[in-house]
Formats: C-alpha cells, structure tokens, sequence
C-alpha cells in the first residue's frame, strides 16, 4: 500500500516547524527542540522549538500590545476576519485532516470531521460576535440610569490538548477572537502541527500582528503552563484536558484571579434501557466509544444495559465491533487508528487487567496489536463484562477503545450508579420513550446528555461539565461570555 506523508500536503506552507509570536516564526529562545511522532509508527514527522517561561513571556507581551488596538476593532470587523478564516479552513480540509491524521493517528475521515467541527467555530462565533449586547436597567433611584456594556478580557491563552488539536483551538480562539480578546495558544506536544497550520491559516485571513501567538513545548509544559498562570497580563486561561491538570491550574492561578474555563476529564454513562431501538443504540455506541479510539472526553466509558435488551445488545455490538479495521489513519479502510501517546496504551491495559483480576469476562479483544506490524501505539478493540463497579475502569475514564458493559434492573438502579461519580461531563441515553427521555436527562449529573445519538457535540450547543469535570462553557450563545467581562454605568441626570 502507498504511503501517505507531509510530503502530499497540497499547501506545503501548512507544514511549520516553529512557534510563532507577533507574525513570525520563531524558534525558542533556548534553541532546544522536540520531536513530534506519528502514533501509528513512531516516525519523526517534525521537530519543533521547545519553548519555555522566556519565550512564553515574549508571546504574552506580544498579545498584551496587541489588544490596546484589537479591542477597538469593530465587532463586524473581527468576524469578516473569521469568517474568512472559516473559508479557508474549508479549501484546505484535506491538507488539515492530513496532518491531524499524521501526529493524532485518528482515521482521516474522522480527522476530516475534526477540521470541518473545528471551523464551524469559526463560523459560529464570526455571526455571536455581533451579537454582544449590554443592557438598559431599570433603576430604583429615578435620578439614575443605568446601563450596563460588555468589554474584551484582555490576553486569553487557550491550552488545548492532543485528542482534537484544531478543534479545541478554535471553539476557544474563536471565542476570544470574536469577543475582542488576543491570544496565545498552547496546543499539545504532541499534536503542534495541525495547530501551527490553522495559525498559518489565520494569519492569511488577515487577524492583526500579534492578536495570534502560537507556543510549541513538549517537555517544558509544566514551565509554560506556569507562566501563563502567573502572567499579570493573561487575563483568562482556557484549558481542556485532565482533572489533574486542570486543578493544578486553578491553585496557579488564584494568585492574581485569573478568569478560568475549565473542561476536564469524563466519565460518560451511556444507558440502553428495555425499550431502545437496538440497531440506533448499537450504532450510537460504535461511535460514542470509538470515535477518535475512544480519546474524547464524552466517550461512553460505563455502559449500561438493561436486563431485557443486555445479550442481544452486547451479542450485536460485539458483532459490529469485529467488522472494525485497525490500523494507520492513513489507510482508507481503517476506522480505529492507534491511540495518540506511549502511556495510554499502558493506562488502557491496567484497566482491562485490573477488570480481569476482579472477575470480568472479555467478549473480544483485550490485548496490544500490532496491525500491518505496525510499531505504534495501538490496543485491540475491547468488550468487557461483569466487573464490579469497584474496577478502576469504572471509576475512571480509560480514554481507549475500551467497551465496560455493566446489566441493571431499573431506571433508578441505574441512575444512581450513573450520578455514583466525580465527574459529570457527557451522557447518552437509549430509549424510544420521550418521557423517560427528559427523566433521566433531568436526573443525571452532567453537563450535557445526547438521546439515541453517538455524538452530542455541535458548536452551537454550550459543551461543558459539572463537579470535577470543570466549570464554564465552550461553544453555543454562552461560549463568548467566557471572554467578556460585563461594565455597569451609572448617570446622574440631575441637571
Ligand atoms: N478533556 C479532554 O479532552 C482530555 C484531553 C486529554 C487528556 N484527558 C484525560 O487525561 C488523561 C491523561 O492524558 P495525558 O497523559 O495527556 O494527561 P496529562 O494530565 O499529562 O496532560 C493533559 C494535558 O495537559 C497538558 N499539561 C500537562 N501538564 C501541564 C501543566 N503543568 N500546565 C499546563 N498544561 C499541562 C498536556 O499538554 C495535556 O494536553 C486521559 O487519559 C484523559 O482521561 C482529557
Ligand atoms: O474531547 C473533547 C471534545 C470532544 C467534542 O467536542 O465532541
């Protein structure tokens, strides 16, 4: 079979090797650098500078000059600006997908579904940007008029993370970008390239010098993320990406109250009651698991299934499952790729081990593979069932292509195991009855719950959790408020 390189990118200047601060590209100030590996078969695809504090200082300073005049942009303005950079997004989706496919690993048809997801933010937020409006109030004192405005936060640093490089980028950037904010992005180390392209992007859609700034860093994460923290002039920091992390930031940046959006780890229940329609909710299930190998954030992770409908339910997904090629992205035929990074593939087997141990069964799969004797990162598509709900999988999300099968009794049972959790980010419910449609999506404790569909995301519903899943919300009427700040003024008109 031919193989599918960097070297196919129909825009050759797509493929950047260097961060970039105020309109150019830079190495770090080190002169260190990282390499970035196809998941699939661990070849070098790039080195990229591996930027620290001084260099993330330098982009800050960048975005902090650039706001004085950003800010004074017409709203009509920035979203031409968006929207153009929308377009070209579209006439450039393979060379993007390409790449995404090349350093994530995902199948490029669903890294294709990733670049038109991550523009439609674009869009999205190009039509919100007019549409920040403040507000007249009625005043007590009726010598007084109130009204209120709402105004750009400042710098935003926007720290997205590996499993969707572009799309994460831009449902925050956008955002800002709309709001009248400046920014300075920090995708993942090992995902950067897709990002510097939309950057390259960006810059051709005609967003001013240093409202865009890109940091590259794989090893000095902790540094950057550290300086972004502490940085008086940040005034907002989005991040998506583990609980871990995300509570570290929040302890970083409580020295100087920094605004934060946070969309940390889930732990998706994905319910199949009595009455679903098996072959929508077998369906459903292939793709709230295995999307992108089962590395999102709303991937179903504890799937439970009512006793009538659980032997046919896991007899024909087991069976769907089993027509499901692994492989490299690049390959038309493969619809699992491999996971993105070393320590997932570590993390996905202690689950299955760990659920073995406490007496689960493996309907398929189970192990490591090696497809086409491919060297990378890839896991076979797993079912387990009957481990208890002590098992670490269940109280954790395996982020891998990984199905838990858990049998209940009833619509109560299976909502307090649901709600039994430290996170509440996704959900999915299968059922063909409207009413226990909006029960149980009234019960559970999440931030956003799908009905008889795989996929909940669209950017122009707010996507966002509660508890430990993190706070705020991206996308949707709501996601721009994020970057706003409200401004009361009070007239005395007394003369
Ligand atoms: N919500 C999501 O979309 C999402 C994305 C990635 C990972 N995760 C979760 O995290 C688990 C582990 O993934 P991982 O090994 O990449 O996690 P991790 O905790 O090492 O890192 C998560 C993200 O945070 C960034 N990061 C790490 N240290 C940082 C720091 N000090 N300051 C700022 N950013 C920092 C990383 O670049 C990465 O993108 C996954 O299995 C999954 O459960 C969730
Ligand atoms: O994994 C995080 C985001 C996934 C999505 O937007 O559907």
């Amino acid at each position: 079979m031919p193989t599918i390189s960097l070297s196919d990118l129909k825009r050759k200047d797509l493929f950047q090797q260097k961060g970039y601060i105020a309109d150019s590209w830079v190495d770090s100030v080190s002169g260190e650098v990282f390499e970035v590996r196809n998941p699939a078969t661990l070849d070098i695809i790039a080195t990229l500078p591996e930027m620290g504090a001084a260099d993330t200082e330098h982009a800050v300073a960048a975005a902090f000059e650039a706001f004085k005049t950003y800010k004074k942009t017409s709203a009509r303005q920035r979203a031409r600006w968006l929207r153009r950079w929308n377009d070209l997004c579209h006439e450039h989706l393979d060379d993007l997908a390409l790449i995404i496919t090349l350093e994530n690993g995902k199948p490029l048809s669903e890294a294709k579904a990733e670049a038109v997801y991550a523009a439609s933010f674009l869009e999205w937020f190009a039509g919100e940007a007019e549409r920040v409006h403040g507000e007249v109030v009625p005043p007590a004192n009726l010598n007084h008029r109130i009204l209120t405005i709402k105004e750009p936060l400042g710098v935003a640093a926007c720290l997205a993370p590996w499993n969707f490089p572009i799309a994460m980028i831009t449902r925050k950037v956008g955002a800002a970008l709309a709001a009248g904010c400046t920014t300075v992005w920090k995708p993942a180390g090992e995902t950067p390239l897709s990002t510097l392209a939309l950057a390259t992007l960006a810059h051709e859609a005609g967003f001013p010098k240093g409202s865009i700034n890109v940091i590259t860093t794989l090893n000095r994460i902790a540094e950057v993320g550290e300086a972004l923290c502490l940085s008086k002039a940040v005034r907002k920091l989005s991040f998506t990406g583990s609980t871990r992390i995300g509570k570290l930031l929040v302890k970083q940046c409580a020295s100087n109250l920094k605004k934060l959006s946070l969309e940390l780890g889930g732990n998706s229940p994905f319910i199949v009651f009595d009455d679903a329609n098996l072959e929508t909710a077998t369906n459903a299930c292939l793709l709230a698991k295995f999307r992108n190998s089962g590395q999102t954030c709303v991937s179903a992770n504890r799937i439970f299934v009512q006793r009538g409908i659980y032997d046919r339910f896991a007899d024909a997904l087991v069976e769907k499952i089993k027509a499901m090629k692994v492989g490299n992205g690049t390959d038309g035929s493969v619809s699992i790729g491999p996971l993105t990074h070393e320590r997932a593939v570590e993390k996905a087997l202690s689950h299955i081990d760990d659920a073995k141990s406490q007496g689960a069964s493996v309907l398929l799969g189970g192990a490591a593979c090696s497809p086409d004797d491919l060297p990378g990162y890839f896991i076979q598509p797993t079912v387990l069932s009957g481990m208890p709900m002590e098992s670490i999988i269940t109280v954790e999300e395996s982020f891998a292509p990984i199905v838990a099968l858990y049998r209940f009794e009833t619509e109560e049972e299976v909502l307090e195991k649901a709600n039994d959790c430290d996170v509440g980010l996704g959900s999915f419910i299968m059922t063909e009855s409207l009413s226990r449609s909006f029960r149980v999506a009234e019960s559970l404790e999440v931030g956003m719950v799908g009905v008889n569909v795989g996929i909940l995301s669209a950017c122009e519903s707010p996507f966002g959790g509660v508890k430990e899943s993190g706070y705020g919300r991206e996308g949707g009427r709501h996601g721009i408020d994020e970057y706003l700040t409200v401004k009361s003024i009070l007239i005395n008109v007394v003369s």
